[in-house]
């Protein structure tokens, strides 16, 4: 679903690589976790792989797409949100779940069966009708993951999704990330909260300075059979 190939970015004039020759698979149907420190380069990966930043060099195939060749065609496989999506204020949430339909061309019905399906379990319908401008950061954030669900994305994108949800979106938001895998579509998502990574996700990769320092299932990464260490344990080992 994603190929990640050797992909670097430095910043303006700074001597260390925020992202270095990074390397990395996410499977059809996966659940993938992308972890590491403050300043690690996730964020940066995820803007590069969602067109939003260019890579200095390396390559990003999205389903079979190369998002440097066909830009378009790329933007059709996937969804992004940001930690802190920016959304037009002026408008209202039905408004705006309109427009990124219209963007997708999502034919209507489809259009009204996902909004209706998600406001539902995001319990926004009874606020759908007011201006952006007058959500809490918790509803802003509920109305973007809805808008990025609408065309039913082949991949999800998400950078920590789960800060400023409340403990029911949070709940509702994994089971839509497992419905979404089980239709054979995958989830990037980065997080801190290393307890859900280890809960939800099918593998994981830990990134420090830019470079992967461990990628795989729980089991792969703990290095075998016979030890139990948590994923915390071992993020703080490895990152120390
Ligand atoms: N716009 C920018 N200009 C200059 N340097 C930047 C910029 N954005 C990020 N960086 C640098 O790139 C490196 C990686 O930052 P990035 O935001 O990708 O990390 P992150 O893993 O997402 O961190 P966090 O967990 O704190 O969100 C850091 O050294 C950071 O200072």
């Amino acid at each position: 679903m994603l190929t990640i190939e050797n992909l670097s970015k430095t910043y303006g004039n700074k001597s260390q690589k925020a992202v270095d020759d990074l390397c990395f698979t996410v499977r059809d149907g996966e659940i993938f976790g992308f972890v590491g420190p403050n300043g690690a380069g996730k964020t940066t990966t995820i803007k590069m792989i969602a067109s939003l930043l260019s890579p200095d060099t390396g390559r990003i195939i999205i389903d079979g797409v190369d998002n440097q060749q066909d830009l378009m065609a790329a933007k059709e496989k996937f969804s992004y949100v940001p930690d802190n999506p920016e959304l037009f204020e002026k408008i209202r949430g039905n408004e705006y779940l309109r427009f990124m339909a219209d963007v997708y061309r999502v034919p209507d019905g489809e259009f009204k069966e996902r909004a209706s399906r998600y406001l539902d379990i995001f319990d926004l319908k009874g606020d759908v009708a007011a201006p952006i401008a007058a959500y809490s950061h918790g509803m802003k954030q509920k109305i973007a993951l809805i808008g990025a669900l609408i065309h039913n994305p082949r991949l999800f994108i998400l950078d920590e999704p789960m800060v400023g949800l409340d403990p029911k979106s949070s709940f509702e938001l994994k089971k839509i990330m497992a419905e979404l895998c089980a239709q054979g579509h995958s989830v990037f998502f980065s997080t801190h909260v290393l307890d859900v990574a280890e809960k939800i996700c099918d593998r994981i990769a830990i990134i420090n300075h830019g470079r992967l320092i461990a990628l795989g299932t729980m089991d792969e990464i703990r290095g075998g059979a016979g030890k139990d260490e948590s994923l915390e344990e071992i993020f703080l080992e490895l990152t120390e």
